[in-house]
Protein backbone atom coordinates (compact mmCIF):
# COMPACT_ATOMS: atom_id res chain seq x y z
CA UNK A 1 0.00 0.00 0.00
CA UNK A 2 1.43 3.17 -1.00
CA UNK A 3 1.96 5.93 1.99
CA UNK A 4 -1.05 8.85 0.37
CA UNK A 5 -3.09 5.27 1.13
CA UNK A 6 -1.77 4.45 4.54
CA UNK A 7 -1.95 8.13 5.52
CA UNK A 8 -5.97 8.34 4.66
CA UNK A 9 -6.71 5.17 6.86
CA UNK A 10 -8.31 6.80 9.94
CA UNK A 11 -5.66 5.16 12.86
CA UNK A 12 -2.71 6.80 11.84
CA UNK A 13 -0.53 8.00 14.93
CA UNK A 14 0.52 11.49 14.83
CA UNK A 15 3.06 13.09 16.69
CA UNK A 16 0.65 15.83 19.15
CA UNK A 17 3.77 17.53 21.12
CA UNK A 18 7.14 17.88 21.44
CA UNK A 19 9.31 19.13 24.59
CA UNK A 20 13.10 19.14 25.03
CA UNK A 21 15.44 20.09 27.98
CA UNK A 22 19.40 20.32 28.80
CA UNK A 23 20.59 21.31 32.15
CA UNK A 24 21.74 24.84 32.82
CA UNK A 25 25.62 23.84 32.54
CA UNK A 26 27.19 24.43 29.76
CA UNK A 27 30.67 24.52 27.88
CA UNK A 28 32.05 26.06 24.62
CA UNK A 29 33.43 23.64 22.26
CA UNK A 30 36.32 25.63 22.27
CA UNK A 31 37.30 26.03 25.22
CA UNK A 32 36.33 22.33 25.97
CA UNK A 33 39.43 20.63 25.67
CA UNK A 34 41.01 22.65 28.18
CA UNK A 35 37.70 22.10 30.61
CA UNK A 36 38.70 18.36 30.04
CA UNK A 37 42.18 18.38 30.83
CA UNK A 38 41.63 20.56 33.67
CA UNK A 39 39.06 18.72 35.55
CA UNK A 40 40.30 15.20 34.92
CA UNK A 41 44.24 16.34 35.54
CA UNK A 42 45.44 15.48 32.56
CA UNK A 43 47.63 18.35 31.58
CA UNK A 44 50.39 15.88 31.22
CA UNK A 45 48.71 14.57 28.15
CA UNK A 46 49.75 16.97 25.68
CA UNK A 47 49.51 15.03 22.61
CA UNK A 48 46.30 13.78 23.64
CA UNK A 49 44.99 17.55 23.87
CA UNK A 50 46.16 18.39 20.68
CA UNK A 51 44.40 15.69 19.38
CA UNK A 52 41.23 16.63 20.74
CA UNK A 53 41.30 20.44 19.91
CA UNK A 54 41.55 18.85 15.96
CA UNK A 55 39.06 17.00 16.76
CA UNK A 56 36.43 19.38 18.42
CA UNK A 57 37.12 21.99 15.67
CA UNK A 58 36.24 19.39 12.96
CA UNK A 59 33.27 18.71 15.24
CA UNK A 60 30.55 21.53 14.00
CA UNK A 61 29.44 21.31 17.91
CA UNK A 62 29.58 25.01 19.09
CA UNK A 63 28.74 23.98 22.99
CA UNK A 64 27.26 21.33 24.67
CA UNK A 65 25.23 21.55 28.29
CA UNK A 66 26.54 18.77 31.51
CA UNK A 67 24.79 17.40 34.28
CA UNK A 68 28.31 16.62 35.49
CA UNK A 69 30.62 19.56 36.64
CA UNK A 70 33.97 19.88 37.99
CA UNK A 71 32.58 19.95 41.65
CA UNK A 72 30.99 16.71 41.24
CA UNK A 73 34.44 14.72 39.31
CA UNK A 74 36.80 16.80 41.93
CA UNK A 75 34.66 14.63 44.94
CA UNK A 76 34.78 11.51 42.68
CA UNK A 77 38.03 10.17 42.32
CA UNK A 78 36.77 7.48 41.23
CA UNK A 79 35.59 8.68 37.97
CA UNK A 80 38.79 9.48 37.00
CA UNK A 81 40.56 6.26 37.16
CA UNK A 82 38.96 4.26 35.14
CA UNK A 83 39.91 0.71 36.17
CA UNK A 84 38.04 1.33 39.71
CA UNK A 85 34.85 0.08 39.98
CA UNK A 86 32.84 3.38 39.60
CA UNK A 87 29.50 1.99 38.05
CA UNK A 88 27.57 2.58 41.19
CA UNK A 89 29.53 6.21 41.73
CA UNK A 90 27.58 7.18 38.15
CA UNK A 91 24.07 5.35 38.49
CA UNK A 92 24.47 7.47 41.88
CA UNK A 93 24.62 10.67 40.16
CA UNK A 94 21.84 9.68 37.57
CA UNK A 95 19.69 8.71 39.98
CA UNK A 96 18.06 12.05 40.68
CA UNK A 97 19.61 13.74 37.78
CA UNK A 98 17.87 11.60 34.76
CA UNK A 99 14.24 12.27 35.74
CA UNK A 100 14.57 15.84 36.84
CA UNK A 101 15.61 16.12 33.06
CA UNK A 102 13.03 14.02 31.65
CA UNK A 103 10.48 16.04 33.55
CA UNK A 104 11.76 19.18 32.17
CA UNK A 105 11.23 18.07 29.15
CA UNK A 106 7.92 16.28 29.27
CA UNK A 107 6.66 19.09 31.27
CA UNK A 108 7.15 21.32 28.07
CA UNK A 109 5.24 18.90 25.96
CA UNK A 110 2.28 18.30 28.00
CA UNK A 111 1.55 22.13 28.33
CA UNK A 112 2.13 22.08 24.54
CA UNK A 113 -0.57 19.02 24.49
CA UNK A 114 -3.45 21.54 26.25
CA UNK A 115 -4.98 18.43 27.91
CA UNK A 116 -4.02 17.10 32.19
CA UNK A 117 -0.90 14.63 32.56
CA UNK A 118 -3.64 12.17 33.88
CA UNK A 119 -5.07 11.42 30.80
CA UNK A 120 -1.66 10.12 29.47
CA UNK A 121 -2.13 6.26 29.28
CA UNK A 122 1.16 5.17 28.44
CA UNK A 123 5.01 6.25 29.26
CA UNK A 124 7.80 4.73 27.07
CA UNK A 125 11.17 6.24 29.26
CA UNK A 126 14.33 5.44 26.86
CA UNK A 127 18.13 5.38 28.25
CA UNK A 128 21.57 5.03 28.00
CA UNK A 129 21.98 6.59 31.35
CA UNK A 130 20.71 3.71 33.92
CA UNK A 131 19.85 0.39 34.70
CA UNK A 132 17.58 -1.31 36.98
CA UNK A 133 14.24 -1.36 38.65
CA UNK A 134 12.28 -0.02 39.75
CA UNK A 135 13.34 2.62 37.16
CA UNK A 136 13.56 6.20 36.73
CA UNK A 137 9.82 5.94 34.79
CA UNK A 138 8.90 5.98 38.61
CA UNK A 139 10.05 8.35 39.80
CA UNK A 140 9.56 10.54 36.72
CA UNK A 141 5.68 9.74 36.20
CA UNK A 142 5.59 10.42 40.37
CA UNK A 143 6.79 13.76 38.96
CA UNK A 144 4.73 14.55 36.08
CA UNK A 145 1.44 13.63 38.40
CA UNK A 146 0.53 10.66 36.05
CA UNK A 147 -1.49 8.19 37.10
CA UNK A 148 -0.81 5.42 38.58
CA UNK A 149 -2.61 3.08 36.19
CA UNK A 150 -0.37 4.34 33.20
CA UNK A 151 1.34 1.46 31.59
CA UNK A 152 5.09 1.87 31.55
CA UNK A 153 7.47 0.61 29.74
CA UNK A 154 11.76 1.26 29.53
CA UNK A 155 14.05 0.50 26.94
CA UNK A 156 17.42 0.93 28.32
CA UNK A 157 20.99 1.12 26.39
CA UNK A 158 20.06 1.23 22.71
CA UNK A 159 22.49 3.98 21.77
CA UNK A 160 21.42 6.75 19.59
CA UNK A 161 18.87 5.15 18.13
CA UNK A 162 17.60 5.05 22.10
CA UNK A 163 15.07 8.00 20.98
CA UNK A 164 14.06 6.33 17.38
CA UNK A 165 13.28 2.91 18.97
CA UNK A 166 10.35 4.30 21.11
CA UNK A 167 8.10 5.80 18.39
CA UNK A 168 7.20 2.57 16.36
CA UNK A 169 6.32 1.53 19.80
CA UNK A 170 4.68 4.37 20.40
CA UNK A 171 2.93 4.56 17.05
CA UNK A 172 1.88 0.53 17.42
CA UNK A 173 0.08 1.42 20.94
CA UNK A 174 -1.46 4.50 19.70
CA UNK A 175 -3.16 3.16 16.77
CA UNK A 176 -4.55 -0.19 18.44
CA UNK A 177 -6.52 1.97 21.04
CA UNK A 178 -7.22 5.75 19.48
CA UNK A 179 -7.64 6.93 23.82
CA UNK A 180 -4.13 5.94 24.15
CA UNK A 181 -2.14 8.80 24.33
CA UNK A 182 1.53 7.86 25.17
CA UNK A 183 4.27 10.13 26.31
CA UNK A 184 7.65 9.01 24.70
CA UNK A 185 11.05 10.53 27.05
CA UNK A 186 14.29 9.79 26.13
CA UNK A 187 17.05 11.45 28.39
CA UNK A 188 20.53 11.20 28.52
CA UNK A 189 23.58 12.35 31.12
CA UNK A 190 26.75 11.54 29.76
CA UNK A 191 27.74 11.02 33.27
CA UNK A 192 28.04 7.29 33.04
CA UNK A 193 30.36 7.24 30.07
CA UNK A 194 32.78 9.92 32.03
CA UNK A 195 36.24 9.23 31.69
CA UNK A 196 39.95 10.23 31.77
CA UNK A 197 41.83 10.20 28.90
CA UNK A 198 43.95 7.36 27.99
CA UNK A 199 46.12 6.72 25.16
CA UNK A 200 44.82 3.13 24.64
CA UNK A 201 41.24 4.51 24.18
CA UNK A 202 41.66 6.67 21.51
CA UNK A 203 37.82 6.46 21.12
CA UNK A 204 37.06 8.47 24.42
CA UNK A 205 38.40 11.57 23.23
CA UNK A 206 36.11 11.18 19.93
CA UNK A 207 33.04 10.47 22.32
CA UNK A 208 34.37 13.02 24.80
CA UNK A 209 34.37 15.61 22.43
CA UNK A 210 30.85 14.91 20.83
CA UNK A 211 28.26 13.75 23.44
CA UNK A 212 26.45 16.14 25.85
CA UNK A 213 23.46 15.61 28.13
CA UNK A 214 19.38 16.64 26.96
CA UNK A 215 16.01 14.81 27.08
CA UNK A 216 13.36 15.13 24.98
CA UNK A 217 9.85 13.99 25.01
CA UNK A 218 6.36 13.85 22.48
CA UNK A 219 3.08 12.68 23.06
CA UNK A 220 1.58 10.54 20.02
CA UNK A 221 -2.19 9.68 19.92
CA UNK A 222 -4.20 8.60 16.69
CA UNK A 223 -7.70 8.43 15.85
CA UNK A 224 -9.89 10.98 16.90
CA UNK A 225 -7.99 14.10 18.52
CA UNK A 226 -9.70 16.22 21.38
CA UNK A 227 -10.56 20.21 20.08
CA UNK A 228 -7.36 21.02 21.92
CA UNK A 229 -4.60 18.74 20.22
CA UNK A 230 -3.35 19.75 17.06
CA UNK A 231 -1.19 17.20 15.14
CA UNK A 232 2.56 17.77 13.64
CA UNK A 233 3.64 14.67 12.09
CA UNK A 234 1.69 11.71 11.34
CA UNK A 235 3.82 8.90 11.62
CA UNK A 236 3.33 6.71 8.60
CA UNK A 237 4.91 3.91 8.84
CA UNK A 238 8.41 2.81 10.69
CA UNK A 239 10.80 0.07 9.94
CA UNK A 240 14.29 -1.21 11.25
CA UNK A 241 17.42 -2.84 9.30
CA UNK A 242 20.39 -4.27 10.77
CA UNK A 243 23.64 -4.15 8.69
CA UNK A 244 24.91 -7.10 8.25
CA UNK A 245 28.82 -7.70 9.86
CA UNK A 246 28.46 -4.76 11.42
CA UNK A 247 28.20 -5.53 15.19
CA UNK A 248 31.98 -4.73 16.26
CA UNK A 249 31.78 -1.17 14.51
CA UNK A 250 29.46 0.23 17.21
CA UNK A 251 29.13 -1.07 20.73
CA UNK A 252 27.92 0.08 24.18
CA UNK A 253 28.38 -2.14 27.03
CA UNK A 254 27.70 -1.50 31.04
CA UNK A 255 31.03 -2.34 33.15
CA UNK A 256 32.26 -2.11 36.62
CA UNK A 257 33.54 1.49 35.44
CA UNK A 258 30.35 2.67 33.78
CA UNK A 259 29.44 2.48 29.95
CA UNK A 260 31.93 1.15 27.94
CA UNK A 261 31.68 2.15 23.74
CA UNK A 262 33.18 1.56 20.26
CA UNK A 263 32.77 4.11 17.97
CA UNK A 264 34.66 2.89 14.63
CA UNK A 265 36.77 5.22 12.70
CA UNK A 266 35.44 3.62 9.39
CA UNK A 267 31.23 4.79 10.25
CA UNK A 268 31.05 7.57 8.06
CA UNK A 269 32.12 5.49 5.29
CA UNK A 270 30.15 2.38 6.67
CA UNK A 271 27.31 4.93 6.49
CA UNK A 272 28.00 6.60 2.78
CA UNK A 273 27.86 3.13 1.14
CA UNK A 274 24.56 1.27 3.05
CA UNK A 275 22.12 4.02 3.49
CA UNK A 276 20.72 4.48 0.41
CA UNK A 277 19.87 0.55 0.08
CA UNK A 278 18.22 0.80 3.36
CA UNK A 279 16.20 3.82 2.35
CA UNK A 280 15.48 2.13 -0.42
CA UNK A 281 14.28 -0.89 1.21
CA UNK A 282 12.29 1.15 3.64
CA UNK A 283 10.40 3.75 0.68
CA UNK A 284 10.11 1.70 -2.36
CA UNK A 285 7.18 -0.48 -1.10
CA UNK A 286 5.42 3.39 -0.24
CA UNK A 287 6.17 4.92 -3.57
CA UNK A 288 7.98 7.30 -1.61
CA UNK A 289 11.95 6.30 -3.03
CA UNK A 290 14.01 8.87 -4.94
CA UNK A 291 10.92 9.88 -7.14
CA UNK A 292 11.15 12.79 -9.21
CA UNK A 293 13.39 15.65 -7.22
CA UNK A 294 15.42 12.36 -5.97
CA UNK A 295 15.66 12.01 -2.32
CA UNK A 296 15.67 15.96 -2.11
CA UNK A 297 11.57 15.58 -2.34
CA UNK A 298 11.25 14.43 0.79
CA UNK A 299 12.53 16.44 4.27
CA UNK A 300 14.91 14.79 7.00
CA UNK A 301 14.74 14.23 10.26
CA UNK A 302 18.16 13.06 10.70
CA UNK A 303 19.93 11.98 14.48
CA UNK A 304 23.33 13.67 13.66
CA UNK A 305 25.89 11.17 15.19
CA UNK A 306 28.57 13.60 13.93
CA UNK A 307 29.31 16.30 11.87
CA UNK A 308 30.84 13.43 9.46
CA UNK A 309 27.97 11.12 9.79
CA UNK A 310 25.59 13.94 8.70
CA UNK A 311 28.14 14.35 5.79
CA UNK A 312 28.06 10.64 4.83
CA UNK A 313 24.28 11.23 4.53
CA UNK A 314 24.46 14.11 2.12
CA UNK A 315 26.78 12.32 -0.21
CA UNK A 316 24.94 8.90 -0.22
CA UNK A 317 21.77 10.36 -1.41
CA UNK A 318 22.78 13.65 -3.03
CA UNK A 319 20.88 15.52 -0.95
CA UNK A 320 21.12 20.02 -1.58
CA UNK A 321 23.51 22.38 0.78
CA UNK A 322 20.45 23.04 3.44
CA UNK A 323 18.59 19.87 3.64
CA UNK A 324 20.15 18.73 7.05
CA UNK A 325 20.33 22.19 8.36
CA UNK A 326 18.02 21.01 11.15
CA UNK A 327 20.40 18.46 12.25
CA UNK A 328 23.24 20.40 11.86
CA UNK A 329 22.15 23.23 14.46
CA UNK A 330 21.08 20.35 16.79
CA UNK A 331 24.30 19.37 16.79
CA UNK A 332 26.02 22.91 16.82
CA UNK A 333 23.60 24.04 20.08
CA UNK A 334 23.85 20.68 21.68
CA UNK A 335 26.51 18.13 20.40
CA UNK A 336 25.02 14.41 20.04
CA UNK A 337 22.64 13.43 23.32
CA UNK A 338 22.42 9.70 22.24
CA UNK A 339 18.77 9.17 21.88
CA UNK A 340 17.45 12.14 23.25
CA UNK A 341 18.98 14.23 20.24
CA UNK A 342 16.31 13.15 17.61
CA UNK A 343 13.50 14.67 19.31
CA UNK A 344 15.59 17.74 19.32
CA UNK A 345 15.78 17.54 15.58
CA UNK A 346 12.05 16.64 14.83
CA UNK A 347 11.24 19.69 17.21
CA UNK A 348 13.68 21.76 15.40
CA UNK A 349 12.04 20.55 11.97
CA UNK A 350 9.29 21.33 12.53
CA UNK A 351 10.05 24.78 14.16
CA UNK A 352 11.62 25.75 10.77
CA UNK A 353 8.61 24.79 8.72
CA UNK A 354 6.06 26.76 11.05
CA UNK A 355 8.54 29.72 10.96
CA UNK A 356 8.61 29.83 7.41
CA UNK A 357 12.58 29.10 8.17
CA UNK A 358 12.67 25.68 5.54
CA UNK A 359 13.21 27.44 2.53
CA UNK A 360 11.97 24.67 -0.13
CA UNK A 361 11.51 22.48 2.05
CA UNK A 362 8.37 23.83 3.59
CA UNK A 363 6.91 22.19 0.08
CA UNK A 364 8.11 18.80 1.03
CA UNK A 365 5.07 17.04 2.42
CA UNK A 366 6.81 13.82 2.99
CA UNK A 367 9.58 13.04 5.23
CA UNK A 368 11.88 10.54 7.11
CA UNK A 369 13.17 10.36 10.86
CA UNK A 370 16.42 8.23 11.04
CA UNK A 371 18.80 7.17 13.63
CA UNK A 372 21.47 4.69 13.43
CA UNK A 373 22.30 2.55 16.73
CA UNK A 374 24.35 -0.34 17.65
CA UNK A 375 23.90 -2.96 15.62
CA UNK A 376 24.47 -1.14 13.29
CA UNK A 377 20.45 -0.88 13.38
CA UNK A 378 18.73 2.10 10.99
CA UNK A 379 15.60 3.10 12.34
CA UNK A 380 13.46 4.96 9.80
CA UNK A 381 9.61 6.68 10.47
CA UNK A 382 8.51 7.67 7.15
CA UNK A 383 6.51 11.07 8.32
CA UNK A 384 3.50 13.23 6.92
CA UNK A 385 3.59 17.03 7.95
CA UNK A 386 0.47 17.53 9.62
CA UNK A 387 -1.48 20.69 7.48
CA UNK A 388 0.40 20.10 4.31
CA UNK A 389 -3.13 18.78 2.96
CA UNK A 390 -6.55 18.17 4.28
CA UNK A 391 -6.44 16.39 7.07
CA UNK A 392 -8.96 13.23 7.27
C1 LIG B 1 31.67 15.73 30.04
C2 LIG B 1 32.35 15.04 28.88
C3 LIG B 1 31.63 14.16 27.94
C4 LIG B 1 31.62 12.71 28.28
C5 LIG B 1 31.16 11.83 27.20
C6 LIG B 1 30.73 10.47 27.61
C7 LIG B 1 29.88 9.83 26.61
C8 LIG B 1 29.13 8.66 26.95
C9 LIG B 1 28.32 8.12 25.86
C10 LIG B 1 28.92 6.98 25.09
C11 LIG B 1 28.40 6.81 23.76
C12 LIG B 1 28.75 5.57 23.06
C13 LIG B 1 28.54 5.61 21.59
C14 LIG B 1 27.29 5.02 21.10
C15 LIG B 1 26.65 5.78 20.00
C16 LIG B 1 26.06 5.02 18.91
C17 LIG B 1 25.19 5.79 17.94
C18 LIG B 1 25.81 6.87 17.07
O1 LIG B 1 25.52 8.05 17.06
S1 LIG B 1 26.92 6.42 16.00
C19 LIG B 1 27.67 7.94 15.50
C20 LIG B 1 28.60 8.46 16.52
N1 LIG B 1 29.50 9.47 15.95
C21 LIG B 1 30.64 9.16 15.29
O2 LIG B 1 30.97 8.03 15.04
C22 LIG B 1 31.52 10.33 14.93
C23 LIG B 1 31.68 10.43 13.47
N2 LIG B 1 32.89 11.17 13.17
C24 LIG B 1 32.94 12.50 13.04
O3 LIG B 1 31.96 13.23 13.14
C25 LIG B 1 34.30 13.08 12.65
O4 LIG B 1 35.13 12.03 12.25
C26 LIG B 1 35.00 13.88 13.78
C27 LIG B 1 34.17 15.12 14.13
C28 LIG B 1 35.20 13.04 15.02
C29 LIG B 1 36.37 14.36 13.27
O5 LIG B 1 36.21 15.07 12.06
P1 LIG B 1 36.99 14.62 10.71
O6 LIG B 1 36.53 15.48 9.63
O7 LIG B 1 36.84 13.14 10.54
O8 LIG B 1 38.48 15.04 11.08
P2 LIG B 1 39.85 14.25 10.85
O9 LIG B 1 39.76 13.22 9.78
O10 LIG B 1 40.92 15.29 10.72
O11 LIG B 1 40.01 13.52 12.25
C30 LIG B 1 40.43 14.22 13.41
C31 LIG B 1 41.02 13.19 14.33
O12 LIG B 1 39.98 12.37 14.84
C32 LIG B 1 40.37 11.00 14.73
N3 LIG B 1 39.18 10.17 14.66
C33 LIG B 1 38.10 10.32 13.86
N4 LIG B 1 37.21 9.35 14.13
C34 LIG B 1 37.73 8.59 15.12
C35 LIG B 1 37.27 7.46 15.83
N5 LIG B 1 36.06 6.93 15.60
N6 LIG B 1 38.06 6.95 16.79
C36 LIG B 1 39.25 7.49 17.08
N7 LIG B 1 39.73 8.59 16.44
C37 LIG B 1 38.99 9.12 15.47
C38 LIG B 1 41.22 10.97 13.46
O13 LIG B 1 42.03 9.82 13.43
C39 LIG B 1 42.01 12.26 13.60
O14 LIG B 1 43.12 12.07 14.44
P3 LIG B 1 44.51 12.85 14.11
O15 LIG B 1 44.94 12.36 12.75
O16 LIG B 1 44.17 14.31 14.09
O17 LIG B 1 45.42 12.46 15.22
Amino acid sequence: MGAAALLEQNQRAAVLAIGTANPANCVLQDEFPDWYFRVTRSEHHPTLKAKMKRICEKSGIRKRHFHLTEEMIGSHPELLDRPLPSLSALLRITADALPELAAAAAEKAIAEWGRPATDITHLILSTNSSGGVPGPDVRLAALLGLRPTVQRTTLYLHGCSAGAAVFPIAKDLAENDDRARVLVVCAETIVIGFGAPDEANPNGLVVNSLFGDGAGAAIIGAGPVAAVERPIFHMVSSSQSTLPRTEPAVWVRLGESGLGYNLSAELPALVRSSIEKCLVDALAPLGLAAGAGGWNSLFWAMHPGGRAILDSYEAALGLEPGKLAASRHVLGQYGNMLGATIIFVLDEVRRRRQGGDAGGDVACEWGVMLALGPGLTVETMVLHAAGSRDEK
